[in-house]
């Protein structure tokens, strides 16, 4: 796993925005998977303004969902489906055709995520597949204790997270759906690349226990350990409970400049 310390979150929107556009450089159709939440909106940001400066093509992105609510109606503005379109989608002048989500309107929910999983594979696997971090350490909505070889499915989730996930309500808890549809760890660790970033002070001990602690399924982001290419970008207030970070600097301040995260 590779840790990268940024200044702040635009620098880490940039450095991220960057690797993407060399992907797309190198592979045009390349499968993004998304994450939503606060933290990832400067790399699409950042990938935004590449795009329209000319710097990358991405006509040919496709890109796919990480989780969704289950049981909010169809085109809900805080469906993860319409953030997607309206954050990601849309900016880079792609069109609902490049898009892959998991359906949080089904019946059958599981058939939905079993679905979702099959579309993954059809398509190709995801080539780089961006995340957040909860503060207790999820990624996607995979709650403490989901498998670690979890696949797409239903999750009930936590209290705090419906707590931190209600200001996307207008602070109304009741508005935040119990139910989500996650991509599994399992199916997260499929992706070619795993690239999570984490800014705040609020993300700081999650952070540590994700890159310093055991891997557990108690802190579900800590299954990145697992994958061989995973770049955890953190801003200097995420990173402040690591142990390593003079490690981590050093590292990367020496890396080749060709490597690339
Ligand atoms: N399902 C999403 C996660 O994918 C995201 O990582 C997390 C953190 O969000 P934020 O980046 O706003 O802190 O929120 C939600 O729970």
């Amino acid at each position: 796993m590779e840790v990268v310390i940024v200044p702040d979150a635009e620098a880490g929107g940039e450095l991220i925005a960057e690797a993407i556009a060399a992907l797309l450089r190198r592979k045009p159709e390349a499968l993004l998977g998304v994450a939503t939440g606060s933290t990832p909106l400067p790399i699409y940001q950042a990938l935004t303004a590449k795009v329209r400066e000319g710097a990358v093509d991405a006509s040919k992105a496709r890109i796919a969902q990480l989780d969704e609510y289950v049981g909010l109606p169809q085109g809900h503005p805080e469906s993860y489906r319409s953030v997607v379109l309206r954050e990601v989608v849309e900016p880079l002048g792609l069109t609902e055709e490049s898009f892959l989500g998991p359906d949080g309107t089904a019946e059958d929910v599981q058939a939905a995520c079993d679905e979702y999983d099959k579309a993954l594979a059809w398509a190709g696997g995801v080539d780089l597949q961006l995340l957040g971090i909860g503060t207790d350490g999820h990624i996607g909505f995979n709650e403490p204790c989901s498998s670690l070889a979890s696949r797409t499915r239903i999750k009930t989730l936590t209290q705090q997270t419906r707590v931190d996930n209600a200001r996307f309500f207008a602070g109304d808890i009741t508005q935040v759906p119990h139910h989500v549809i996650t991509q599994g760890i399992g199916t997260i660790l499929d992706a070619r690349h795993l690239v999570l970033l984490a800014t705040g002070e609020g993300k700081a001990d999650a952070v540590a226990a994700t890159v310093e602690g055991p891997v557990a399924s108690v802190v579900p982001a800590s299954a990145l350990q697992l994958h061989r290419h995973a770049t955890v970008v953190v801003d200097e207030a995420a990173a402040s409970k690591l142990k390593l970070a003079d490690y981590f600097r050093h590292a990367y301040d020496n890396k080749p400049d060709w490597q690339g995260i």
